[in-house]
């Protein structure tokens, strides 16, 4: 893998005296799409938060672009160019989708895709329809297409996905993986949280499985596919 852009080791995190992850590593190299898989409760969004200066007890490296972040405070970690977007994808409801787009709007970066509303819209057609609707009276599908674009305003380097296909729509389901493939297509990087094994066989490069809070497996997708005893036990299928 060349150019790692984030890279965590022997990460342990803790809710109050719940110990939840345990001993993780992974890495993440520039222009890759990572997934990180299992099943409800595995600690996927426990990692995520974990990478994103969210928990107050953690253990264990983290490096985002060779430099440690792991004392660093989530805004100051946004804008080194890592974007977050979590589970409930939360849309300013009482914003428009252009005062959306302007809230996350970042300086641009070198070596990071640069994001424009124009861009966004035709990556995301349906927002373009709609650049003065109010976040609140939008359906799930585009507020998560929202959420998104938010983040990409950023013009981040890396961006967390958490669950991007989880509670939505089929139709919606493919617009996130055509999203997905075209952010790739890019040179952005991601890491993509995902219980949907046929979703992550279709935009992620490689993939980390977790149970309990533990790597189980690591390897490339394809082997994943093919591992029916890994799928067997850490996956729902
Ligand atoms: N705020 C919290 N306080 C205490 N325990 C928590 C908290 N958030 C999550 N947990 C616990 O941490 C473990 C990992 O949860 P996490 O949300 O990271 O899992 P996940 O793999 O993302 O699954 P899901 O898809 O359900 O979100 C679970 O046992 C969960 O109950």
């Amino acid at each position: 893998m060349q150019d790692t852009i984030l890279d965590v080791s022997g990460l342990n995190a803790f809710y109050g005296r719940a110990h939840i992850l345990f001993d993780v590593n992974l890495k993440v190299g520039r222009g890759e799409v990572v997934a990180l898989m299992g099943r409800n409760g595995a600690g996927k969004s426990t990692t995520m938060k974990a990478v994103m200066g969210l928990l107050n007890r953690t253990q264990g490296e983290i490096d985002f672009m060779g430099e440690s972040i792991k004392a660093a405070k989530p805004h100051a970690i946004s804008r080194m160019g890592m974007g977050f977007v979590p589970e409930d994808r939360r849309v300013f409801a009482d914003l428009t989708v252009m005062e959306n787009l302007e809230v996350g709007t970042q300086p641009q970066r070198d070596l990071a895709p640069h994001w424009t509303p124009e861009k966004l819209f035709r990556l995301f057609p349906n927002l373009g329809e709609m650049p003065d609707r109010p976040g609140g009276q939008m359906s799930g599908g585009e507020q998560q297409m929202l959420t998104v674009s938010r983040t990409l305003m950023g013009n981040p380097h890396l961006v967390l996905l958490d669950e991007p296909s989880e509670g939505v729509a089929p139709v919606i389901v493919e617009q996130m993986a055509n999203m997905i493939m075209a952010l790739k297509r890019e040179g952005l990087s991601i890491l993509l949280s995902e219980q949907n094994l046929q979703f992550a066989n279709l935009v992620c490069d490689r993939a980390y499985v977790l149970e309990n809070g533990h790597i189980r497996y690591q390897g490339s997708m394809d082997d994943l596919a093919a591992n029916e005893e890994v799928r067997r036990n850490y996956l729902s299928v």
